[in-house]
């Protein structure tokens, strides 16, 4: 296959954590959101859920850019049969690390990469677990008013302030925090698109 390394890459994420992982790895790209309702792709399937909504962020902002790979990726907490979004408000958010606390998680994470020169996409995903410490009432209050939840999948960044709440992690540290480096890797490769 043809290398696919003429082509500009485009981050569809509003997320800049997925901004700061892919510049860590020097790739050049640029960002361009992809406007979704993402409650209109929910599934009862966790893996099926992080994957569609990848899907469907890629396939938003190909529609957008010509002769680009579209990278995109979507986040999701699952606790049980329980699937933990961003909180989206104070109540919520205290209410999710209560319901996380002293417990194991999965965090799950869907990448996608579409050619919008071909329409060739490819996708994956990354499980990873994690075990949150048991949380007081006030270490809940005063983390949640930090702000830092608000935005995050299942109410805390392990990337920041919620790093101190972490027992263990088995799996990618980077899924975590939105971006299953290796799975893109690995995709990017499929695409014949040298990063190295
Ligand atoms: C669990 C966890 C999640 N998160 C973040 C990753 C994702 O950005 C966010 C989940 O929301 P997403 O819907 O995956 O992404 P987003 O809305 O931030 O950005 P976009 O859809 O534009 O790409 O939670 C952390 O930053 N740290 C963590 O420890």
């Amino acid at each position: 296959m043809e290398s696919t390394n003429k082509l500009k890459l485009v981050l569809a994420s509003a997320s800049p954590r997925r901004e700061e992982i892919l510049k860590n790895l020097n790739l050049k790209f640029t960002i361009v959101p992809a406007k979704i309702d993402e409650s209109e792709f929910t599934s009862s399937d966790p893996v099926e859920m992080v994957e569609n909504l990848s899907v469907k962020k890629a396939e938003a902002v190909a529609s957008l850019v010509e002769d680009a790979l579209v990278i995109a990726a979507d986040t999701i907490v699952v606790l049980g049969d329980e699937i933990l979004g961003k909180p989206g408000s104070q109540p919520a958010a205290r209410q999710m690390l209560k319901q996380l606390s002293d417990q194991e998680h999965y965090v799950m994470t869907g990448v996608s990469v579409l050619n919008s020169q071909t329409g060739e996409i490819e996708t994956a995903h990354e499980i990873t677990k994690v075990k949150m410490m048991e949380l007081s009432q006030q270490e809940i209050e005063e983390y949640v008013s930090t702000g830092e939840p608000m935005d995050k999948a299942g109410a805390y960044a392990i990337q920041g302030l919620g790093a101190l709440f972490i027992e263990e992690i088995i799996g990618s540290h980077y899924s975590v925090v939105g971006l299953p480096v290796n799975q893109l890797f690995k995709i990017l490769r499929k695409f014949n698109y040298g990063i190295l």
